[in-house]
Parts: structure tokens; sequence; C-alpha cells
């Protein structure tokens, strides 16, 4: 395209989506993300650059996601997608902020010829994106100003509507694979559903006969139950549809909190965060005891699970139980499969002490610690063989390498035993999204190792018991001045806090405690954990009192 092509196609579009002066915007680990109605000129913008981003890969398609994930209804966000499904590259974030905080027209001109000239783009070069929004009713029209933004670099794209984020990431991965040898899947949102719900009937076909069921009736085994708190957000009429279409004889389940059309119910008393923050049901559940609950987030890229055991009590299982229930049933499988294969698990520091304890002590997997946000442990998982990651909130995956993949493909099995395991291997690379954590496929495979283990969540939750914790915020001036080091687990400013921390710890059983300013929100988060109740509550406010006193 000619500059004066572009100019054209800013002076046509640029007038209606110009930036209110005054704002300030930042793409963070999730992307932009604020209230919706001053995201208009944010979105345009973004446009832009995806169009940018997939002309600088050579036409590769590009996803953009409008969500603002468990926030509250009134919010909005906006994030890249990266062609083989991953999260945007991190030095592009800085462009994203720079294009996002102009504020004229020229201006934006000129970047786009500053970026195209030292990230040699050529503008003449094809772009192609996918666009796809959550439920939120702010959705369609930051959707049509993003298409406004596209516009702009004559991008090609296509309007998914609604979906959950990582079906998105899903579409994205199978547009850039298709029809290569590493094919991911049909790029469709049908595709979707039939790679998950083919995977999930051939494991379960492997492993559960009438004979073996613990079903009452010989003939047809009991099917799979569930309740899922959908959060009133777009994960609920999906997964409703996958299972209504294709799972329906597996599995009996119900759908709470599913009013994705009510603008103002979204992640209201509801959702993933919800039930991890608060520790607690969410509205709309009267739980029967020892049966199995999940809740979903906004965008469906998080589930936690729970269930209410004998006495009553409410019982979290969230993404370190989920990560070490997958871990110690894949760790079986590639013992049976008679493979060798590295497999390794990766957390953040907010993983419970018990869990880590667990996975390197009892499992033996070695355990690897990042930053906080999802894209830090993708990157480490995918060292492995087998790499799962989970944060402790519930948004995590499993990792099959490639070459792992291609062994499993290419292995002659001599014995029923081993091609079991191998089929069962290969078809849980097809059960677990393999690009981005996902409320749907991580469910999913829940369910099937529950049943194969024919176990309830209690037994679940025996391997291991959780260190009683606190996670909490502190307001500060200036949450910028908290600066970390060692996967964020100790303090290099401001100067001295650190050593108080660690003789304040000291004091305490199993203490435990880090502090780190947060990516997404105006504070700081202290996060503590003790032998007791007690000692982790009184642990966390003694460290909540230094943090106020540093600054
Ligand atoms: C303790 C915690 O849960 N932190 C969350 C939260 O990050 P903060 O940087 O802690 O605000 O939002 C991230 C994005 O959703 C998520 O990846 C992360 O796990
Ligand atoms: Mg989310």
């Amino acid at each position: 395209m000619s500059n004066e092509e572009i100019r054209d196609q800013l002076d046509q579009y640029y007038g209606i989506h110009a930036k209110p002066q005054q704002l300030k915007f930042t793409y963070g680990t999730a992307g932009f993300r604020t209230k919706a109605n001053i995201l208009d000129s944010v979105v345009f913008v973004v446009g832009i650059l995806a169009s940018l981003r997939s002309k600088y890969l050579d036409g590769q398609t590009i996803g953009i996601m409008i969500t603002a994930s468990h926030n509250p209804p009134e919010d909005n966000g906006i994030k890249l997608c990266d062609p083989q499904g991953e999260m945007l590259e991190q030095s592009w974030e800085t462009y994203a902020t720079t294009l996002a905080n102009l504020n004229t027209k020229d201006e934006i001109f000129n970047e786009i010829i500053k970026l195209s000239t030292q990230l040699n783009i050529n503008l003449d070069s094809p772009s192609n994106v996918v666009i796809a929004r959550d439920s939120r009713d702010s959705g369609p029209i930051l959707t049509s100003s993003t298409i406004d933004g596209l516009k702009v670099l004559n991008t090609q794209y296509k309007d998914f509507g609604l979906l959950t984020t990582p079906q998105l990431h899903y579409l994205v991965k199978s547009i850039n694979t298709l029809n290569s040898t590493t094919s991911y899947g049909e790029p469709t949102e049908d595709g979707y559903y039939q790679k998950l719900s083919n995977a999930f009937k051939k494991i379960y076909n492997n492993f559960i006969t009438p004979a073996s069921s613990l079903s009452s009736s010989a003939s047809s085994p009991q099917k799979i139950k569930i309740t899922i708190d959908a959060a009133n957000g777009i994960g609920g009429p999906k997964i409703d549809l996958l299972i209504q279409k294709y799972l329906n004889d597996l599995i009996d389940y119900q759908i709470v909190n599913n009013q994705y059309q009510d603008p103002l119910a979204l992640n209201v008393g509801s959702g993933a965060d919800y039930v991890k923050t608060n520790q607690r049901l969410p509205n709309n559940i009267n739980p029967v005891p020892l049966q199995l609950y999940a809740s979903f987030d906004g965008d469906a890229d998080r589930v936690v699970f729970y269930y209410q055991d004998e006495e009553g009590l409410f019982k979290l299982l969230d993404g370190d139980k989920i990560s070490t229930l997958l871990t110690s049933f894949l760790k079986d499988l590639i013992s049976k499969s008679g493979l060798n294969a590295e497999i390794g698990v990766v957390q953040t520091a907010y993983a419970n002490g018990s869990s880590t304890n667990y996975i390197t002590d009892v499992l033996k997997v070695p355990v690897v610690c990042t930053p906080t946000g999802v894209k830090h442990l993708h990157h480490e998982a995918a060292k492995f063989d087998i790499g799962v990651y989970f944060e402790a909130n519930g948004h995590g995956t499993v990792l099959f390498s490639d070459n792992f993949i291609s062994v499993l493909k290419n292995t002659s099995p001599s014995t029923p035993q081993e091609q079991r395991a191998i089929e069962t291997l290969f078809e849980l690379s097809n059960l677990i999204n393999q690009t981005v954590g996902d409320a749907i496929s991580d469910l999913l495979t829940v369910l099937i190792v529950l049943t194969i283990k024919q176990w309830n969540p209690a037994n679940w939750d025996e391997l291991y018991t959780d260190l009683p914790n606190r996670l909490t915020k502190v307001i500060v001036p200036d949450r910028y001045v908290f600066k970390t080091t060692n996967a964020e687990r100790q303090l290099t400013s401001p100067e001295g806090l650190q050593e108080k921390i660690e003789l304040t710890v000291k004091k305490y059983q199993n203490g435990r405690s880090f502090v780190r300013a947060s990516g997404t929100e105006d504070a700081v988060r202290v996060y503590a954990e003790a032998n007791s109740r007690a000692e982790a509550d009184q642990l966390s406010h003694d460290i909540s009192e230094l943090v106020k006193n540093s600054v």
C-alpha cells in the first residue's frame, strides 16, 4: 500500500475512533482490559497492529479476542493471539501500548511507517485476522470498531462471533496448520467439538466397558456426572452444544449460572475466580455430598472444581489439584507405555507448598517455578516431552512436544497394555488444548481421568492436603517500587523489606510468604501459607503490615 492509500484509509476511519486525550492504556498480561466505554480507540488500533503482525509473519493468520474474562460485566478487553495459538510475542506488547496511547491520526500514520521500516514489514503483503468475542453486551460494537482498524491496512478478516477464548486460539492454530503435516484440526467451531469429543470417546472406549463399569446395570455404564457453573458466560452455551451433540450418551450434566444473554449477570456471584478467591460455592448450587462441581470463568479459559465432603464442608480442587491429578495419571501412562518421556510440571509461587512437595517427593517429577502469567508457564512447559502447567487459579493445560507426538504415532507396542497407554497418551494430546488453558478441554480431561480411576472428588482430594493459605491485596501509593527476583519469590526493592519478611516467616512452622505487584490490578499481592489456618492468617497480617510500613 502506498502512503497515500494508508492516509486515505485513516481519513475514512480514524475520526470515529479518535482517542480521548487524557486516557492512558497498557497492554498487560491479559491484553488491554478496562471499562468497555473507553475502549473504542484501543480496539481500533489493535486492528491496525494485528494487520502489521500478520504482514510481518508473511500473511499468517492472527487472532483477536474481545473479552475481559472474569472482570465485571461493564468491563471489556482485547488481546492478540499469535499464529500457533500462543500469546502475542512480548516485544509486540510494547508496540501495542505505544499505538494505543497516540493522540492523533498523524501520529498513528507515522507509527505505522516507523514500525514497518524498523521491522522490515512489506505493507503490500497479505494480512489475515480472525476475531471473536465473549458474551458481554459491549462485544458487538467493539468488534465493529476493531474491524474498522483492520480495514486501514486492507486486512482479510473473518468474524467468528461468540466463542470462548480457547476456541479462538484453536481456530488460529488450525487455520495456520491447515493441509500441513502438523494440521491441528478443522478450522471451524464444530471442528473443535469434533476433535475434543472424538478423543474423549476413544479414551473412554479404551478403558470403560460395561463389565468394568461401576454401573448397577451390567449392560450400560453409568453416565459421568458433573454440574457446571458457567459464570453466566460464553462457556455455558458452548459446552452445552458440545455435550448435547457429541457426548450426551456418556455425560450426565447440568449447567447453572447459564444466563449468558443477561448483560448484568456475567461473573456475578459465580465463576472460577469467585469460587477460588472466596473459597466458597457460587450462587445456585445446592451441593450433594461427594458429587463433583466445576466453575468456568467468563471466557472459559479457567476451571476449578469443588465438592462438599461428608461433614458438609466445602472443598476446593484448584489448579494445583488439577495439575497433580493429571501428572500422576500421565506418569503412570508413560511407565505403562514402555516409552522414555520426560515429564515436568510448571507452577508459579502461588502454588500451594503441599502440591509442590507432592509432585517432587511422591510423584518424583521435576517442578519449575516461573513468574505469574500463563505465557511464562507455557514457555517452560514446552521444554518437556510432556509439560503440565497450571496456575493455582485454574488456568493451565498440558503440552505434548511435536517430537513426542511423532514417537507416539510411530511406536509399535509389544503388549496390549503398552498399546492402550500409547493410544491414551496420543488421544490426550488431542483432548487437551495445546494452545492455551481451556476450561472445556480441561473439564473433559479431568472427567475422563476420574472415571478411569473410578475416583470420587474426595479420592482425588486425598492426594495431598493443602497448607492453609491467604492471598490478600495491599493498596500502596506506587506498586512499581515493588521489584522481584527468583520467579517473583523475593523482593529486591523496597530496600530491606525482603530481610524483614524472611525474619517474620521464620517464626512460623511451614511458613512461606512472598510479595509482588499485581500485573493486572493497582495493588500489591501478599501470599502467605503456614501450618494452620490461624498461623496463615497471622503471617498474612504480619507481612501486610510490613508492606504498608515500607512505603
Ligand atoms: C495471583 C493470581 O491469581 N494472579 C493472576 C492475575 O495476575 P496478577 O499479575 O497477579 O494480577 O491475573 C493474571 C491474568 O489473568 C493471571 O494469569 C494470574 O494468575
Ligand atoms: Mg479467563
